[in-house]
């Protein structure tokens, strides 16, 4: 509703401009709080898995548009208020481009490709190529081959 001797709308004045809402540092405003970042990438891959019993369909050659999470913590956040700026994970994209999409993980991985497997040859790529060139640190990486089954790799740090 306003007022139409001033087209302003009608209710308590402002004094003034407003007061910003939160504290202003960023360590104040995560204080007491631990973050987590989270980013999604995606490929499609065929594969087997063998060792498993007679007539299991795993065994037979199949494909699945595999989706993978990185997740990442860090104790202080960067620039505007980054755990990691998620444009720095990129070469993670590339990696999974270039040597797993629209590959037989089976010619690809020196491991069964189960979703474990794979979980934990990617948590090992990061570790070794990105999280050393990033602020933030290697929390998890979950690969999903369907939209019910997932498999997470924690990273375990002393
Ligand atoms: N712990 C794991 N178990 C299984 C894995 C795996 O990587 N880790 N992988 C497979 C197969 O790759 C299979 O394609 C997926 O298994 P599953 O979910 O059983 O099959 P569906 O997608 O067809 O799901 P339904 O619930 O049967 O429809 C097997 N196990």
């Amino acid at each position: 509703m306003l007022d139409t001797s001033t087209d302003q709308p009608t209710g308590p004045r402002s004094s003034g401009p407003q007061p910003l809402l939160g504290p202003e540092r960023p360590d104040q405003a995560t204080s007491g709080f631990q973050l987590e970042i989270s980013k999604w990438f995606g490929f499609e891959a065929g594969h087997r898995l063998n060792g498993l019993p007679d007539g299991h369909k795993c065994g037979r050659a199949h494909g699945h548009s595999y989706q993978v999470e990185v997740r990442l913590t860090a104790q202080a956040l960067t620039g505007p208020g980054f755990v990691t700026d998620f444009g720095e994970l990129e070469p993670f994209a590339t990696y999974i481009a270039d040597h797993l999409d629209h590959r037989d993980l089976n010619a690809v991985l020196a491991v069964e490709p189960t979703s474990e497997l794979l979980a934990v040859h990617l948590a090992r790529w990061f570790l070794e190529h990105v999280e050393p060139a990033v602020p933030g640190r290697l929390v998890a990486v979950t690969v999903k081959e369907t939209t019910k089954t997932s498999a997470t790799c924690t990273v375990i740090r002393p």
